[in-house]
């Protein structure tokens, strides 16, 4: 089992996902961007440094949203999902083929990566009151 993070950044009532590189495992699939945690680091340490890796900007984490196992025939993950803030710099496309930002219920409407189906379903509730 490997653990995963992502981030949930939501700006306007919009929520930021990428889209994965062509021959990376789950090619084409939107995801809320994040990667393996790494021995020694916080969760929290392993999603800012994927940020900035990924897109060259500052991100805080500002608290944990939800977190599921899920078994690919491949590999189990543990995703960690949390939701955080954009401090600083303006999101560079360095390891995805397309970002957007879309309505929380469009969510179900895009072709994410299976993981992060029951993300949908927490970011709601979540979000139901704000
Ligand atoms: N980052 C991220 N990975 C996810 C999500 N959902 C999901 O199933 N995964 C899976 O989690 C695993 C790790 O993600 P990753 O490939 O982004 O990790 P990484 O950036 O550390 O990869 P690297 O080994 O190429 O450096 C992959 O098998 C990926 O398919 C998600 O929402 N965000």
């Amino acid at each position: 089992m490997i653990q995963v993070v992502a981030g949930i950044i939501i700006e306007n009532k919009t929520v930021f996902i990428a889209k994965r590189k062509k021959g990376n495992v789950l090619e084409g699939y939107w995801e809320f961007p994040g990667g393996k945690h790494e021995i020694g680091e916080t969760l929290e340490a392993s999603l800012i440094r994927e940020f900035e890796e990924e897109f060259n900007v500052e991100i805080e984490v500002l608290e944990k949203l939800h977190d599921n196992i899920h078994h690919y025939p491949q590999i189990s993950i543990h995703l960690h999902s949390f939701i955080c803030k954009k401090i600083k710099g303006e999101f560079q496309l360095l390891d995805h083929d397309e970002v957007q930002w879309v309505n929380i219920e469009e969510l179900e409407n895009i072709l994410l990566a299976p993981a992060d189906i029951p993300i949908i379903e927490a970011l709601k509730k979540a979000t139901l009151n704000k």
